[in-house]
């Protein structure tokens, strides 16, 4: 078989993988988008502290999949989820769940950097105000400070937090935003194509945060960029046309799939 050469980050071995725990789970989700059914049934376990890569040809469902991971999708009209997704095995789309403290559990990084219109320190400040995660101004600093050192931006930002977080370039908002979600304290932080707005540098430095964080959340990435989902995830999920093709451990999906689709789209006959 003819794979292509990717260079893969450091992994635990499966042993130190076997004792994750799951953290999301999804069983039968279909999305649909007024009559079209966009995803065909998604079965998914997402271990704890895992990163986990979703690739596969454009409109295949990854950006779909992923948005049900926090009920994005709710903010789509046309959309409907059906079948079950949890959260440490409880259903993020019963009723009574508060959707607002769903999406600080579940954090989102978007493909565009999309900090709001005001201070850096504002961006970071306003999610743990709002969930009330603060009692008073040196707790608020304390947050903010250690959010931005997190996403290794506190040196870049800590001698103008009162300056607009849109004058930053494209990588610093982007870990603006990487620290807006983790002020929250989330325990899954999902990024749709985080790098794919910014340069190679800024996208390294992403790639390396994404490695850091690991430790500490459990990260699902869509990505675009076969070498970025070797690079960062420990596993990968192929996507098709709506439905998970294949699910394993990275290096097993880039050097030896199961599927013939899988193994077409790694070694460039499609997509
Ligand atoms: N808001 C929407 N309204 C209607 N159809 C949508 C919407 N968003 C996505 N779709 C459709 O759902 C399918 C899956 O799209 P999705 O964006 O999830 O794929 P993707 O794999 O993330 O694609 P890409 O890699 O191009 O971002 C496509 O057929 C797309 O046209």
């Amino acid at each position: 078989m003819n794979t292509m050469q990717v260079s893969f980050g450091e992994k635990k071995d499966n042993a130190a993988q076997a004792e994750h725990a799951v953290k999301m789970s999804a069983r039968d989700v279909k999305v649909f988008y007024g009559d079209n059914e966009a995803l065909h049934g998604i079965n998914m376990d997402i271990l704890e502290n895992e990163v986990i890569a979703f690739i596969g040809p454009s409109g295949c469902g990854k950006s779909t999949f992923l948005r049900c991971l926090n009920r994005m999708n709710d903010t789509i009209d046309t959309a409907r989820v059906t079948g079950l997704v949890t959260l440490d095995g409880k259903d993020i789309y019963d009723r009574s769940l508060d959707v607002v403290q769903l999406r600080a559990q579940v954090g989102m990084v978007f493909q565009k950097p999309n900090p709001f219109p005001k201070s850096i320190f504002e961006n970071i400040a306003y999610g743990p105000r709002l969930h009330g995660l603060v009692d008073n101004k040196r707790d608020l600093d304390e947050v903010v400070e250690s959010s931005l050192r997190r996403a290794g931006l506190w040196d870049e930002v800590k001698d103008r937090l009162e300056a607009p977080g849109t004058g930053l370039s494209g990588g610093q908002q982007q870990r603006l935003c990487i620290a807006r979600a983790i002020a929250v304290s989330p325990e899954v932080i999902l990024m749709d194509e985080p790098c794919s707005a910014l340069d190679p540098i800024a996208t390294s430095i992403i790639e390396e945060l994404i490695d850091e964080l690991k430790g500490s959340y459990t990260i699902a990435i869509v990505t675009h960029n076969m070498q970025q989902a070797a690079r960062v995830s420990d596993k990968t999920a192929f996507f098709h046309l709506g439905n998970l093709v294949e699910l394993n451990d990275t290096r097993e999906i880039f050097t030896n799939p199961q599927d013939s689709r899988t193994e077409d789209y790694i070694t460039g006959r499609f997509g």
